[in-house]
């Protein structure tokens, strides 16, 4: 708690005789006399309200906390009354024959914000629920929510997967047929700075939603986003979702893994349909700061040098980068092949569908091609400075084999990285432009 003593010490020094001191018309002196704060009520309003105002200036000032990613600007969920539930029943509402009502968990993220707007110009029903946390800038997910989501009638709840009172509610208010469930603590490095978040968000989250899905009636048909880190240090290419993924480099991945395996005793147990889709780098407008594609491109044109991450004896490390349009239509297309759930309030009535998916483009790319693309586009010679790749959970390289999105959904990845980038730098120009503050 700032001392509010040096502050306070200024008005001491003022001579008691106001003629003789000028005083300056910002000093609280001057206020309090110009202001006629004599008499004792006003004087105590006066700093009462002086007091409020250091209060105010402090917690505004204060640093975010490094502890856990800060919900978004409300400390409590606040949530209910007819005009609330109203608002979830309209954007639930189904306008297209055979259309799903779907509940949409990070709907402001980068996939679930391009995801529920899919549905919902499909005709899908569409609930969106996010925590608008700090992991990173809260404006972006805000802006996603007021330029996307509003204007194309999803609501989105600003409320926790860890909130069960809140989940029960919905679920109260609406028969979703599916949950398309995105909402985690993504990003690999950032689980050796605060891995509790990623237990609290892609475990607990997770169990607790699985708890509220299995005692529902009818129970949904459920699909989330797992990841390709769940490879880990596999080195047969490309990666098949029948190889072993025992051995993850980061704790993001282990917990990505363990919601694979939570979700198999959910679906052996109580008989809810459930689809995992390993995501590959995801990328494009409306993207994630903390992704290597995006801080670079700010980095660049801000002139600031970028780390390019190289592996042992000066190997380059590559991803199977996925364009976002590709990734949402793997998306919807596990949310229409999805089998019904076969239980009903916690019981099971049958055996039900369970499916891990790979969700990637399958032609990585180097880093270093990556960088080069963003040169060509954004006109600007990156600084770069090769390292060898941190131990900090990352991995070599990754590379989907979809023959089996191929088969189960028909998915067919249409969008080169030169093509996707263009795309994603077109709207970081326009979304951030020169005026605008830094993404990150
Ligand atoms: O495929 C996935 O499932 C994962 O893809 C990304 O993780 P990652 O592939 O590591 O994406 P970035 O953090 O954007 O890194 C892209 C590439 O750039 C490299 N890199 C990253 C940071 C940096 O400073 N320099 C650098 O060369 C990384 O090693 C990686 O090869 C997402 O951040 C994860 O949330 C997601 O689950």
């Amino acid at each position: 708690m700032a001392s509010l003593k040096p502050i306070l010490s200024h008005i001491d020094n003022i001579p008691s005789t106001p003629g003789k001191f000028k005083a300056d018309k910002s000093s609280l002196y001057y206020l309090h006399h110009r202001f006629r704060l004599h008499s004792t009520v006003p004087r105590i309003t006066f700093w009462s309200l002086v007091f409020l105002a250091l209060i105010s200036l402090f917690f505004f000032m204060s640093p975010p906390s490094t502890t856990a990613p800060r919900r978004g600007l409300r400390t409590t969920a606040s949530y209910g009354g007819s005009g609330w539930e109203n608002q979830v029943k309209a954007s639930a509402k189904i306008r297209s024959r055979n259309g799903h009502s779907v509940l949409v968990t990070g709907a402001a993220g980068f996939v679930g914000a391009h995801a529920s707007l899919a549905l919902k110009r499909r005709g899908d029903g569409v609930v969106g629920l996010d925590n608008f946390n700090s992991y990173y800038d809260i404006s972006l997910k805000k802006s996603r929510k007021s330029q996307l989501l509003d204007r194309a009638g999803v609501f989105v709840v600003d409320g926790d997967i860890n909130d069960a009172v809140l989940l029960r509610k919905l679920f109260g208010i609406v028969h979703f047929t599916h949950v398309l469930h995105l909402a985690a603590q993504a990003g690999v490095r950032y689980a050796m700075v605060n891995p509790n978040s990623y237990i609290k968000s892609n475990v607990d989250g997770f169990v607790n939603l699985l708890e509220v899905a299995k005692s529902t009636n009818p129970q949904p048909a459920i699909v989330w986003a797992s990841s390709s880190s769940v490879y880990g240090l596999n080195t047969k290419v490309p990666f098949s979702e029948k190889d072993r993924t025992d051995q993850p480099a980061s704790l993001y991945a282990a917990t990505k893994k363990a919601g694979e395996e939570i979700a198999h005793t959910y679906n052996h147990i109580y008989g809810l349909s459930i689809t995992g889709l390993r995501f590959f780098t995801v990328y494009g407008p409306w993207g994630r700061p903390d992704m290597a594609y995006f801080f670079f491109t700010k980095d660049i044109l801000k002139r600031r040098p970028i780390s390019i991450f190289e592996g042992a004896q000066h190997t380059t490390v590559a991803r199977d980068f996925t364009y976002i349009d590709d990734i949402v239509k793997g998306c919807l297309s596990a949310l229409d092949t999805a089998k019904k759930s076969t239980g009903s309030g916690g019981k099971k009535k049958g055996e039900a569908q369970f499916r891990i998916i790979n969700l990637g483009n399958t032609s990585p790319v180097s880093v270093n091609k990556l960088v080069s693309i963003l040169e060509k586009l954004l006109k600007v010679k990156a600084k770069k400075k090769v390292v060898l790749m941190p131990r900090n959970g990352d991995v070599p390289f990754t590379h989907a084999n979809i023959s089996l999105a191929r088969k189960e959904l028909g998915y067919r990845p249409t969008t080169d990285l030169e093509t996707g980038l263009k795309k994603f730098v077109k709207w970081y120009l326009d979304y951030y432009g020169t005026k605008k503050k830094s993404a990150f």
